[in-house]
């Protein structure tokens, strides 16, 4: 008999489909200790964003199939170590759109007519009909950060509301906003001039703290500001003191950096509203991610394929194995493309080179894009429907064959943005992904962790005036190459560092006479 572990509360009706597929125990709110007892003989393990699925846990498994996450954000599973494990990762990314949405615009009218507030005034026995003036939402500008599944539908509810409605979200297709009515800003535009802003990105190491300090003294005084995705987006030290200063008038917090907030001061804050990460707990959408994930779970552990697969543990045939390490290649390509041009991707030329141009090369094609789309979408792009998530961003492919190159096997990209561009060749030397050539400039950089580009023109002193500055703010370089086609022309260095770097140090660099470009790059 099978055994499906579930340690978060799930629909009642999710349970029922996964009786029938075995034994089912429901342990909520265990430790982490418990699960790792309890993980040993389980096929499959079910859980939503109270549990937090070390490789710890993962590794104390002898039988797992399937980690199922019934909702959207996989950012509580390890899903390096589920992938190593050969377990495939499940969720329902579609399943809670409409039930956060929904939250948002029930904490943003609380916040804008302060019914929090009124209704505890009321409870308390008071008629006070003088404190709780509030503000209409008609006509005042939305800010939306992120214009994926939520955020879109958050704008078709705020059009109802006759809002004008502005967004950030430099992957998505121009087009897309426009038919949605939106203009697209920059994310200081957007603080600048909305009057409501609300943020649906996920949490990645470029999105953290997104909101900080420099944001908030962008803002009108009174800004009210609504966050139902991830805590970590806002800077909560920098959002009290701008409650305390009157430029947020109020912020509405489904999500908070630790959860559960306990010893966050924000709490105390009058201007602060907020739920217990309620956004997907409404009956319609836990029967929906109950129901999807529990489905999904039934048919991996029958063996056959799922939809909502987040990663893609394979068992490669031979012809695969040596298509292997190029896999890899492929998409360290793609997410070098996407970070790199920090924008929507319009055209890709692909050129597979040497006896890749023999090969049958849809999976590298595969790769590549799941490399483009992972870094801004995080969870839910696999090999399987890169290509599909792909067209629906109109990110478009041209593919080609070179039987020549100069670095035998290999791959070269050539990937147009809205304002640049970046071309790569890369190979595989002793196993392992080699970038030989970026823009034309001829290198050998070994693609991991943090790397920093910066563009610059070639004069004396520039490695030292960055290298100055990196070391000031304790940031370690373990490697560094410098590329120019002729003296004093353009310049483009790589630094191989130990940390990510801070935005304010890229602001630092970026400030150093000569310098065009900064970019850290995240492989
Ligand atoms: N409060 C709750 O209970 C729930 C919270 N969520 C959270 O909501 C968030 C959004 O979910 P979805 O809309 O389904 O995701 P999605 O993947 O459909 O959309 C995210 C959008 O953010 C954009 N983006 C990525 N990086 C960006 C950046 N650096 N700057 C600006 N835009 C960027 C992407 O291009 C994409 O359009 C996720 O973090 C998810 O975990 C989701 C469900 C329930
Ligand atoms: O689906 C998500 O990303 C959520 O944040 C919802 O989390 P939950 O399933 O309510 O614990």
């Amino acid at each position: 008999m099978l055994k499906i572990l579930i340690t978060d509360p799930l629909h009642e009706s999710a349970i029922e489909i996964l009786k029938e597929a075995g034994e089912v125990e429901i342990a909520t709110g265990i430790s982490i200790e418990e699960i790792k007892q309890k993980i040993k003989d389980a096929d499959a393990l079910v859980v939503r964003s109270g549990t937090t699925v070390t490789k710890e846990i993962i590794d104390a498994s002898e039988n797992l199939k399937v980690i199922a996450r019934a909702g959207v954000g996989v950012d509580n599973v390890d899903l390096d170590a589920a992938t190593e494990k050969g377990v495939v990762v499940v969720n329902a990314p579609d399943a809670s759109s409409i039930s956060v949405a929904e939250l948002m615009f029930g904490l943003m009218l609380s916040a804008a007519r302060n019914i929090p507030q009124a209704t505890a005034s009321l409870k308390k026995g008071e008629w006070d009909r003088k404190s709780f003036k509030g503000m209409e939402v008609y006509a005042k500008t939305l800010g939306i950060v992120g214009l994926g599944r939520i955020g879109q539908q958050v704008a078709k509810r705020a059009q109802a509301f006759e809002m004008n409605i502005v967004a950030y979200d430099p992957y998505i297709p121009e087009n897309v906003a426009s038919e949605l009515g939106i203009k697209l800003l920059s994310v200081d535009e957007l603080c600048a001039e909305s009057e409501f802003i609300t943020l649906h990105v996920p949490l990645t190491t470029k999105t953290k703290h997104m909101i900080g300090k420099t944001q908030f003294d962008l803002m009108k005084n009174n800004t009210i500001i609504i966050n139902c995705a991830r805590g970590g987006l806002i800077d909560e030290n920098a959002l009290y003191d701008a409650i305390n200063c009157g430029k947020v008038k109020a912020a509405g917090l489904d999500v908070f950096e630790e959860e559960p907030p306990t010893k966050n001061p924000l709490i105390s804050l009058n201007g602060l509203i907020g739920t217990p990460h309620q956004g997907a707990s409404t009956e319609e959408a836990q029967l929906s991610a109950g129901t999807i994930v529990a489905e999904q779970t039934v048919k991996i552990l029958k063996g056959e394929s799922a939809e909502n697969v987040v990663n893609l543990p394979m068992v490669p045939t031979e012809k695969m194995k040596k298509l292997m390490p190029y896999l890899v290649l492929a998409e360290k390509m793609g997410s070098m493309s996407i970070q790199y041009l920090d924008n929507s991707i319009d055209i890709v030329e692909i050129t597979y080179m040497g006896d890749l141009a023999k090969e049958k090369t849809e999976m590298l094609k595969r790769a590549f894009l799941k490399g483009i789309l992972s870094p801004i979408l995080l969870a839910g792009v696999n090999l399987v429907n890169a290509p599909v998530i792909a067209k629906n961003r109109n990110i478009r492919l041209v593919e080609g064959i070179m039987a020549e190159s100069d670095y035998g096997n290999s791959i070269k990209i050539v990937a147009r943005g809205k304002n640049d561009e970046i071309s790569l060749i890369g190979s595989i030397e002793h196993k392992e992904v080699v970038f030989r050539e970026i823009n034309g400039y001829r290198m050998d950089i070994k693609p991991e962790g943090t790397i920093c580009i910066i563009k610059h023109i070639d004069r004396p002193g520039m490695v030292g005036k960055v290298g100055l500055i990196l070391g000031e703010h304790g940031i370690n370089i373990a490697g560094m190459q410098v590329g120019r086609k002729e003296p004093g022309g353009h310049s483009i260095m790589f630094l191989d560092i130990d940390h990510m770097i801070p935005e304010e140090v890229m602001d630092e660099i970026k400030k150093i006479e000569n310098v065009r470009a900064v970019r850290a790059i995240n492989i």
